[in-house]
């Protein structure tokens, strides 16, 4: 199973992980296989570099049952069975009625498998490709700096768990030559070909189209951004961790407003959002973040109008505090 040719993904996928240490030397690594051109030449390139990294791999594909994937799993055993790796195969004993339910049960799976196994990483085989489709679809749907960021090399599953997506620096038409080159079986997946789904929209007609028009190299441009717009949000993130922690109560829902006062409009807003995001029953929109943000720098007994289900905001002297109807 060696691959004979040591190819620029190869070195490429090397250097990315000497520069970002996210999959060290001997780690346990549980390999998230869907049997698309992305996962087939992840695993055959961890495989591949294993032998400098000693990592120790497992292999996880998740069957959702679903007609359309119909030989699909036993299509990836008798692949990954080429591999000396253990396999864990797990099916969905209700079938996913949405993608949506369908991501959620896979990440939930994968990490019983990681945990079941000790292993502290899952990766995917996620790209540069995705991450631009991924930013392009919050752009367009409306979003702030957080969905701008778009599919992180790393994020947290668990405590224990961390998903890793070691190539988010390769195009989808880079990982397609790869298992062209390597004779590696990718499952077509008609799924991908529905224009229903405004993801294979994005991938098969707006992609391209920029590409034609605007920007040849439109993925790695969007990809970028991404990644610029990643560290921002990570800096910011910091900043707002700790003026929550000067302005937050422990015991009561209410903020302290004058040590936010001077800070700047967006870190106002992140503030308000964390509040918020503690105290109502959904996720804060936009209105509702505005109108608390305002209340930072309002007379005495200044309120919103309701914010949901009653509860109102008031300026209580150098408090903002939240209200329920009793
Ligand atoms: N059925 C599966 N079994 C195991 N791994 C899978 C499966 N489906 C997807 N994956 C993993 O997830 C990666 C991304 O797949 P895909 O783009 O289809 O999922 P997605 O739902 O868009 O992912 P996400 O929600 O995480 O962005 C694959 O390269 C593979 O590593």
């Amino acid at each position: 199973m060696v691959s004979p040719l040591w190819t620029p993904l190869h070195t490429r996928l090397h250097q990315t992980l000497r520069q970002r240490p996210v999959l060290p030397p001997q780690q346990k690594i549980l390999v998230a296989v869907s049997g698309g051109q992305d996962s087939l030449c992840l695993l055959q390139l961890l495989w591949d570099l294993g032998r400098k990294w000693h990592w120790e791999l497992r292999v996880a594909h998740c069957d959702h049952g679903w007609p359309e994937d119909q030989g699909l799993a036993d299509h990836v055993r008798d692949w990954v069975s080429q591999y000396p790796l253990p396999l864990f195969c797990s099916g969905a004993v209700a079938l996913p009625q949405t993608e949506a339910a369908a991501r959620a049960w896979r990440y939930q799976v994968l990490l019983e498998i990681a945990r079941g196994e000790g292993c502290p990483v899952i990766v995917t085989g996620h790209t540069q490709s995705d991450r631009a489709e991924t930013l392009l679809y919050h752009l367009i749907r409306g979003t702030g700096t957080t969905g701008l960021t778009a599919l992180p090399w790393q994020r947290s599953l668990s405590p224990e768990v961390q998903l890793v997506r070691p190539l988010l620096n390769m195009s989808r038409a880079e990982t397609g030559q790869f298992c062209q080159d390597h004779h590696l079986p990718v499952w077509s997946d008609p799924y991908n070909q529905n224009l229903q789904y405004a993801r294979n929209r994005l991938r098969q007609e707006i992609i391209p189209a920029l590409q034609t028009h605007f920007n040849p190299q439109v993925e790695t441009a969007l990809a970028q951004t991404a990644e610029i717009l990643q560290g921002d949000l990570d800096y910011l993130e910091q900043l707002t961790t700790e003026a929550c922690k000067t302005a937050f109560d422990d015991q009561l829902p209410r903020f302290n407003r004058l040590p936010l006062q001077t800070l700047p409009l967006a870190l106002k807003r992140r503030v308000v959002r964390r509040f918020l995001q503690q105290y109502l029953p959904h996720h804060p929109n936009f209105e509702q973040i505005e109108a608390v943000t305002q209340l930072i720098q309002a007379p005495n007994r200044s309120r919103t109008s309701t914010l949901t289900g009653g509860m109102w905001a008031e300026v209580d002297q150098t408090y903002v505090q939240l209200t329920a109807p009793s």
